[in-house]
């Protein structure tokens, strides 16, 4: 089977040393799961390592409560010359619940050398732009 690029599904569980004194998923640990998403899209589309230059926006759309699952999507959604525009949405669900999207963001990623130099990518017959 061919493993698509720029596209990465991830599956989580909210544990309770992830969790806020709310007894729900804590802001910073959703960001660092968003960002290894973004991160994994942006590298597979590269074929190369990728930096994170930017978060551009981060929406905390609901709660995450101790065990529930999390489903993190990230897509490739802007292809420039060495920077890459990435969606990631983050979806929460219990056994036999539809999954709710509790969380969304975009992030700016760049191709870079092995000097972490930003470098052009050779994929830019995928510029166009994904709404969020
Ligand atoms: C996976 C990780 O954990 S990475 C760790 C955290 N991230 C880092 O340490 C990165 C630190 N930052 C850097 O190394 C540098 O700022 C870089 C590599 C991101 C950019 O270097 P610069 O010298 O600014 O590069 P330059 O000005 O040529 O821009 C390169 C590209 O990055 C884009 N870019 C640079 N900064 C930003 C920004 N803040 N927001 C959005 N895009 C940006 C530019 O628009 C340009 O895009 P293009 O090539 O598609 O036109």
């Amino acid at each position: 089977m061919t493993k698509p690029i720029g596209i990465v599904e991830l599956q989580e569980l909210v544990l309770p040393a992830q969790a806020n004194h709310h007894g729900t998923l804590f802001a910073g640990q959703g960001l660092q799961l968003m960002a290894k998403a973004a991160f994994l899209a942006a590298r597979s589309l590269a074929q190369r390592e990728v930096v994170m230059a930017a978060v551009s926006r981060v929406d905390f759309v609901a709660p995450a409560p101790v065990g529930h699952g999390l489903t993190l999507r990230a897509w490739v959604s802007r292809v420039g010359r060495s920077s890459m525009t990435v969606c990631v949405t983050g979806l929460a669900d219990l056994p036999g619940t539809p999954p709710e999207e509790i969380l969304k963001g975009l992030f700016e990623m760049v191709a870079v050398d092995a000097k972490g130099r930003p470098v052009s990518l050779d994929c830019a017959y995928l510029n166009q732009e994904t709404p969020l």
